[in-house]
């Protein structure tokens, strides 16, 4: 498989990496300003009435923009512990019960892909989550019993790339709802600086602004691309990221100046040669490009969608205007797919 710069998968050595790279408290957090005001006020207001935990909090988005950093944060700023768990890994609901009678009061429950809780484990948590009360039954059969088992206060945080995958009772136990934006340009600049920082990477100023303008809105992607620039750096330079070193660099790695790579120029070519601009539905578009189409639809489509590059209809995606002129195409005239309009 392609060494993947999007890709939402880890290594063990890029997690320790990343580890060493997440800032610590909300105020070394960059960027998502109105989050970051919000939370801030949600905490204090508990810290001032003296209470152990704060509305359970969902974090939504595509991957890699800062949601797992965010939910360390918030239990560090509550001086908790933070418990981390995932929707695939609570199989059952007594795994879930194992989970939640361990928690100590305050503590902050990670849940991250929360879209993918079995309905079951999902079910059990309403009353924990709203009532700090945890349903068990004994026995089996008609002699079985309901045991209501009550837990110390909590905060869940959820985190999900699929927010429209959520149940509406789940949605609804989440006071506090938050959707992770892509970064701007300055606030990726910012944060190539302070890993290059960290990292002791000398860095010029053009040759971080580089990195950031190619690294489409995402952070992990930003501390990825400059990790392979420093060693292009080291290889075929005298170790300083400069503008044109970082060009080099990023060229070589086939990453446009607005951060496209081959993945993406080939779905986007696909959908203008293979399907005359579109509509064309995800699994056809999957098959067509040899991807899964999870991986289109959470990862690479959200940018194209922010780019306004393509445009989700009910019979499938559209290659837009813009994205035949980043492609050097001229687009269909008229009555071509791309004057479609996208319904709100
Ligand atoms: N606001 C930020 N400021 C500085 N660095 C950040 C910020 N947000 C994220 N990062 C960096 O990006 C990396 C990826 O972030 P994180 O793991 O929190 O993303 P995520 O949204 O949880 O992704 P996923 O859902 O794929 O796990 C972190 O290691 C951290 O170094």
């Amino acid at each position: 498989m392609r060494d993947r710069l999007v890709s939402p998968k880890i290594s063990e050595e890029e997690e320790i990496i990343e580890g060493s790279l997440r800032p610590r408290r909300l105020a070394e957090y960059i960027g998502q300003d109105k989050i970051k005001d919000n939370l801030s006020i949600l905490l204090e207001a508990a810290r001032r009435r003296n209470e152990s935990s704060i509305d359970h909090v969902l974090l939504y988005g595509p991957p890699g923009l800062g949601k797992t950093t965010l939910c360390n944060i918030i239990a560090a700023e509550m001086g908790v512990n933070l418990r981390t768990t995932s929707g695939p890994a609570i199989e059952h609901a007594g795994d879930l019960a194992s989970i939640l009678t361990a928690l100590q009061p305050g503590e902050v429950l990670f849940i991250d892909e929360i879209h993918r809780l079995a309905r079951p484990v999902e079910e059990r948590l309403y009353s924990a989550m709203e009532d700090f009360a945890l349903d068990v039954m004994i026995g089996k059969g008609p002699s079985a019993k309901s045991l209501r088992l009550s837990l110390p206060p909590f905060t869940v945080v959820g985190a999900t790339t699929r927010v429209g995958s959520l149940t509406a009772p789940l949605r609804d136990r989440f006071g506090a709802i938050y959707r992770m934006e892509y970064y701007d340009i300055d606030a990726l600049k910012h944060i190539v600086t302070r890993s290059a920082r960290i990292l002791k990477v000398p860095a010029e100023i053009d040759g971080i602004a580089e990195i950031a303008s190619r690294a489409r809105g995402t952070p992990r992607i930003v501390n990825r691309l400059l990790k392979r620039v420093r060693d292009y750096a080291q290889v075929r330079a005298d170790g300083m990221i400069t503008r044109d070193v970082a060009r080099a660099a990023l060229d070589a790695m086939e990453v446009d100046e607005i951060g496209l790579d081959q993945t993406d120029r080939h779905m986007l070519l696909t959908i203008i040669q293979k399907f005359n601009g579109g509509p064309v539905g995800l699994d056809t578009l999957a098959a067509s490009t040899s991807e899964d189409s999870e991986t289109i639809e959470d990862v690479y489509e959200p940018y194209l969608l922010q780019l306004g590059f393509i445009a989700r209809t009910p019979r499938g995606r559209i290659a837009m205007r813009a994205a035949y002129q980043h492609l050097g195409l001229v687009p269909p005239q008229a009555d071509g797919p791309t004057l479609w309009t996208p319904q709100p």
